[in-house]
């Protein structure tokens, strides 16, 4: 589905992202994971428009997009969540989930708009009613908020910035349920980066790791947290907890009733 080859960001002398290749087959949860400023955030910010890559290419259902404006990206199933939500505090959930909606499926149907609205909220379980306040909206609100806007959008491919940070441990399965629901429920293919491994690698099919703009692992979770490398950069003493949770995750799959 996706299809990534050589990617590179510079910004300035300073390179963010380098030669980084990698491909998300069609239902895929693909894990991005890497020490802060790895180019996580980089790179979606190139799967999405956000900026342009400085070289590479990347192909997404068969077409090159790479250096598309946003909304040709998100017309063509590309949506993305943010790691720090910014709603439009004046506007109801529903117009925000609306809006985004009304831009995503870029034929500018206001009826169209609305239903998706509908769907999205209901499937994050946020208030459907037209008129709910998102300043009632604590962190975890907030983050189904972000989640129901790119659904409403149409993706075929989810960019989910999540950082869980501010949650509760209930909170926090909620959420990675909520992403396992969208792939399977709405057959959505999902790039996640969250820095919490204890969540992520239940959730997981693949994971990818960064550090300083390259690709340093990538493989099955329970592979991933196990090299030495990632150890090294990244994991550190949470090695064993996340190891641990990667062969539970990979026991549990066996279980045809969990996927
Ligand atoms: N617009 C920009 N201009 C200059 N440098 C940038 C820009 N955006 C990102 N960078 C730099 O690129 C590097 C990668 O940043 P990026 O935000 O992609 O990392 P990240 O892995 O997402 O980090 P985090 O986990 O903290 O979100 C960092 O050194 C960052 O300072």
């Amino acid at each position: 589905m996706l299809v990534v080859d050589g990617l590179v960001k510079r910004f300035g002398g300073f390179t963010a992202v380098n030669n980084v290749s990698f491909k998300v087959d069609q239902g895929e949860i693909l894990g991005l994971i890497g020490p802060n400023g790895s180019g996580k955030s980089t790179i979606f910010n190139m799967l999405s428009g956000t900026f342009p890559p400085s070289a590479g290419s990347i192909r997404f259902a068969g077409t090159e997009i790479a250096g598309l404006p946003p909304h040709r990206i998100i017309n063509s199933g590309i949506g993305r969540t943010f790691q720090i939500p910014r709603p439009f505090r004046r506007l109801s959930i529903f117009e925000n989930v609306a809006l985004a909606g009304y831009y995503g499926q870029g034929s500018h149907s206001r009826s169209k708009a609305d239903e998706a609205a509908e769907r999205a909220l209901a499937m994050v379980g946020l208030p459907t009613d037209r008129t709910a306040s998102v300043d009632g909206l604590g962190a975890a609100g907030l983050k189904k908020l972000e989640l129901a806007k790119a659904i409403a959008t149409g993706p075929k491919l989810l960019l989910a910035d999540e950082s869980l940070g501010g949650l509760d441990e209930a909170e926090m399965d909620q959420a990675a349920e909520m992403l396992r629901k969208i792939r399977t429920e709405l057959g959505i293919t999902i790039i996640w980066v969250e820095h919490i491994m204890g969540v992520l690698m239940r959730v997981v099919d693949r994971v990818m790791v960064l550090d300083h703009g390259e690709k340093i692992s990538e493989g099955l979770p329970s592979a991933v947290s196990h090299d030495p490398r990632v150890i090294e950069v990244y994991l550190g003493t949470d090695a064993h907890a996340t190891q641990a949770t990667a062969a539970a995750a990979a026991a549990a799959g066996s279980d045809p009733a969990r996927r």
